[in-house]
């Protein structure tokens, strides 16, 4: 067997999979309702999934386009407050909707509404985690979407590929599929003529040369970028990716040659440094000194007060900021310890002398490496 032939191999005998679903495949010619046949094609398969004993989580976008009918917009809004209304008017709606059709299987679902945050602080995803958990082993569907309502510009992902990749980490996902309007990765736009099908992509060097473009519908936000971007992320904690269109999603859960199948790395990196640099968006920056570049990239410590030389941003303890070398370039992402406020009278000092003058709290390093990952 071919490698790419193992891939989808591997994808059809998932215990637990990830199924993505985008805005754009399900809503109907304009955007502004969701296709309930479509819809409930889905649950089908996904039905099928569990049918045959197997697990499914499902992250379907698709909140802000069911919200536009119920408000009288004919296309997605530009402003965030806008949207906001339009997610909080559709969630409902589209939870509804597919606890209608599960309820046909006799299966159930529960909603789970996640921020960036959620996947990215330790005592968030933890919980994160315990609920998706719990819901796989209760036998109910969990259905996972941003929290359009209250997630920010700054913190926002703004399209669910890459939550549904850390979604795939959170539940230890043997597979993840990712269900969109395009029936597979094309080598250049798909509407050129002579683009080509990827059917998979066994390395790196594969997507070298592929013209990775944005949205091509009203409604979906990430274009093909986020999903090959989701797949490098969940390849990267040893998860296949299939990709296809949602059509297709019956024959791409049963491993047949449709759409394009991404390899996992063949090195897994600790999931949560993955996301660390895949979910986070920086707060702020911070410069260190030549020996604490060489100390963070290759002696692989934590980062301490003594070599920072300057703090730029507005942050508090917990937030990601970026880890600077002298030249300004951002060489590792990291959740720091202490706030924007706190660091400036620390900057250049050991942990010691901090110690005995400030207590004992701020003998802490600055970023632990645990929670350090290099760019
Ligand atoms: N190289 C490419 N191959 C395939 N599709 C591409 C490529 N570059 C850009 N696209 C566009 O990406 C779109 C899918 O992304 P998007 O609209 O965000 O979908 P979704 O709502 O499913 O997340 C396709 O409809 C296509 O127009
Ligand atoms: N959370 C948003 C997703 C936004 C979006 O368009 O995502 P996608 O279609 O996956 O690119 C929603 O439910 O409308």
């Amino acid at each position: 067997m071919g490698t790419e032939a193992v891939l989808r191999a591997a994808v059809a005998q998932a215990r637990r999979v990830v199924v993505k679903v985008g805005s754009s495949s399900l809503t109907g010619p304009g955007g502004g309702t969701i296709d309930e046949a479509r819809l409930v094609a889905l649950v089908g398969h996904l039905a099928a999934v569990r049918a045959r004993g197997g697990e499914a989580v499902l992250v379907s976008s698709g909140a802000i386009a069911a919200g536009l009918g119920p408000l009288g917009l004919a296309t997605r809004p530009r402003d965030l407050a806008t949207q906001q209304a339009a997610a909080s008017v559709g969630q409902g709606a589209l939870v509804a909707a597919y606890a209608r059709a599960f309820a046909h299987h006799h299966l159930t679902v529960g909603q789970v509404l996640l921020t960036a945050d959620d996947v990215t602080r330790r005592t968030h995803y933890t919980n994160a985690r315990r609920t998706l958990t719990r819901l796989l082993d209760l036998g109910i569907v969990p259905i996972v979407n941003e929290n359009d309502t209250v997630a920010t510009h700054e913190i926002r992902f703004g399209d669910n590929d890459r939550l549904a990749a850390l979604v795939s980490h959170l539940v230890g996902a043997d597979a993840l599929v990712l269900l969109t309007d395009v029936d597979a990765l094309y080598d250049g736009p798909p509407s050129r003529a002579g683009s080509s099908r990827i059917s998979a992509v066994l390395r790196p060097e594969d997507l070298a040369g592929v013209e990775i473009g944005g949205t091509g519908s009203s409604v979906g936000s990430g274009g093909m970028a986020t999903k090959v971007e989701s797949a490098g992320i969940a390849g990267a904690a040893g998860i296949p990716t299939v990709l296809s269109r949602l059509a297709d999603a019956g024959h791409a859960l049963a491993g047949e040659d449709v759409g394009t199948v991404f390899a996992p790395q063949a090195r897994s990196r600790a999931s949560r440094q993955l996301w660390i640099a895949h979910a986070t968006t920086p707060r702020g920056r911070l410069v260190v000194d030549e020996g604490a570049v060489t100390a963070l990239t290759k002696r692989r410590t934590s980062l301490l007060p003594a070599g920072i030389v300057e703090v730029q941003g507005t942050f508090t303890g917990g937030d990601p900021v970026d880890v600077c070398a002298p030249d300004g370039r951002a060489i590792a992402r990291g959740l720091v310890n202490y706030s924007s406020g706190e660091l400036p009278h620390m900057l250049g000092r050991s942990t010691h002398e901090l110690a005995r003058d400030l207590g004992a709290a701020y003998e802490r390093e600055v970023i632990h490496r645990d929670d350090l990952v290099l760019l």
